[in-house]
């Protein structure tokens, strides 16, 4: 059955027009509702509609200049007359204009001169920004010239559904039998009380207690309703707050520190071997600054000799001057170390979620600068086991049910473990290093009691957890890809 406005619309279509906007402008209703209606007589089988992707091309704002002036290539052609010495066209912007002019075969640089080769003879591409000077232009009008400006950025292009509306036979049918009756009768009003179905509630129809008689539509979720994107939080941060949430719900405290630290908090308070190669030049950015040092002794004394816990410590001489040079800090254990020295008293219960450096060539998996969540906790008497525990509920709440350890190896824990979590098509996956603080790290700063320490690569979680295959997606706004993931992939936010 069909209401007042879905006649009109049926007629309207009957009429020749044959897009939603069209009609809605006919009809002065909103385009929604003409969508909406549209898909129900599709429904009904009264009207065809052929959906389709368009492509429609204008000028950028640069675009619309040159449609104007003249490409910088043409203008530079104009400017140069017989010849002109290059050195004499140094401006940056005219350089761009020479590489064009030199692409396309116009000039050539003799002797350091930049000569014309003939008058070019108006190109597709110049062709092409006139005739979008007129307007919006689809892709067949313009021709094949159309890529190059639009990697230009001088046209661009923007796609968007259509819907081709059409009658059917049937549709034709009720069109006239509906026609009968309302020539019959006053005119639309009469076909409104003869189908009875109403799909917007207006004051009239409350007032006049016409709804009491009136059939309501119900609504179709199903149509296509207009993309709309609202701002929302940054797919990454919203997941770093999820982390943090689940931290704080863990009963952790969040404790921040500075991106330069100084090597004794990277890597000497970590008993780090001065010598040790992930403090070389290839994985960590240096400074040429220096920083001020705590008293040293004690840790000085632990890696010559391993102080007095029946270490044998590095050996060697320990230099201070080395643990003095500033570096961007490679990971957030360096804020925890210093926090446990601050604090060597139990309990404690911090973590630190923050951006660390390293000197890394940026490909789809590494980037030199990402994000680690670290946590420690440091008790009387907590144990290797609850350190796998609270990982692998951190995990789980995650969203990360199969967790695994692997041993692992790291210079200030023993045991050190690799926790891996288990992601269907991709097998088990390494999220970050683990362990138990040695004594070679926490006596010097006169921490009694056993500290668990961890630090988890939150980039990598982040990709898996949105299926990302490129890392770099992160940290690029790419509008594209912040307007289709869905703020739904995380469970419980
Ligand atoms: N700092 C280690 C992770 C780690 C933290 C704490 C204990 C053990 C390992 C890393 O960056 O890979």
């Amino acid at each position: 059955m069909a209401s007042e406005r879905d006649l009109r619309i049926l007629e309207a279509i009957s009429d020749g027009c044959s897009n939603p906007q069209e009609i809605a402008d006919r009809l002065n209703i909103k385009i929604e509702a003409v969508l909406s209606a549209a898909e129900s007589l599709a429904e009904s089988g009264l009207i065809s509609v052929d959906k389709r992707v368009i492509e429609r091309f204008s000028l950028t704002e640069e675009g619309r200049r040159y449609a104007h002036e003249g490409l910088p290539e043409r203008r530079l052609i104009e400017m140069i007359g017989e010849g002109k010495p290059v050195s004499e066209l140094q401006d940056p912007a005219l350089k761009i204009a020479i590489g064009w002019a030199r692409k396309k075969g116009w000039v050539r640089i003799d002797k350091g001169v930049l000569r014309p080769l003939g008058r070019p003879p108006e190109g597709e591409d110049e062709i092409a920004l006139k005739m979008l000077l007129e307007g919006e232009k689809s892709r067949s009008e313009l021709g094949s010239a159309i890529d190059l400006l639009i990697k230009r950025g001088l046209v661009a292009p923007e796609r968007s559904k259509s819907w081709r509306y059409e009658i059917t036979d049937a549709g034709k049918q009720v069109l006239s039998q509906s026609k009968e009756i309302i020539s019959k009768t006053a005119g639309y009003g009469a076909a409104v009380t003869l189908v009875k179905e109403i799909s917007q509630l207006t004051p009239d129809i409350i007032k006049s207690g016409a709804w009491r008689e009136a059939r309501f539509r119900p609504y179709n979720v199903r149509v296509p309703g207009e993309t709309i994107y609202p701002g929302k939080i940054h797919p990454y941060r919203r997941l770093m707050d999820r982390m943090r949430r689940i931290m704080l719900e863990m009963g952790f405290t969040e404790i921040k520190g500075e991106i330069i630290q100084s090597s004794f908090w990277n890597f000497d308070a970590l008993f780090q071997p001065q010598d040790h190669p992930a403090r070389e030049m290839q994985d960590t950015f240096y400074l040429d600054s220096r920083a001020e040092i705590p008293d040293y002794r004690s840790v000085k004394e632990m890696h010559e000799h391993g102080g007095r816990i029946g270490s044998t410590g590095w050996g060697g001489v320990w230099d201070p001057e080395i643990a003095r040079q500033e570096v961007l800090r490679t990971h957030t254990t360096a804020i925890t170390i210093k926090y446990l020295a601050d604090n060597p008293d139990p309990p404690v219960k911090a973590f630190c979620i923050d951006r660390v450096y390293r000197r890394e060539a940026i490909d789809a998996t590494h980037t030199p600068e990402f994000e680690q969540l670290e946590g420690v906790v440091m008790d009387r008497g907590v144990t290797f086991s609850n350190l796998l525990g609270i990982l692998k509920e951190f995990y789980s709440k995650m969203g990360f049910e199969e967790v695994r350890f692997r041993p692992g190896y790291f210079p200030y824990t023993e045991p050190s473990v690799e926790p891996e979590v288990w992601i269907d098509g991709l097998g088990w996956v390494e999220l970050g290093g683990a362990g138990v603080f040695r004594r070679e790290v926490t006596a010097p700063f006169g921490i009694e009691h056993p500290v668990l320490a961890w630090g988890l690569g939150v980039s990598r979680l982040a990709m898996l957890r949105l299926g990302l295959k490129d890392l770099r997606l992160l940290y690029q706004p790419d509008i594209g890809w912040l307007r289709d993931t869905p703020v739904s992939v995380f469970r419980g936010v």
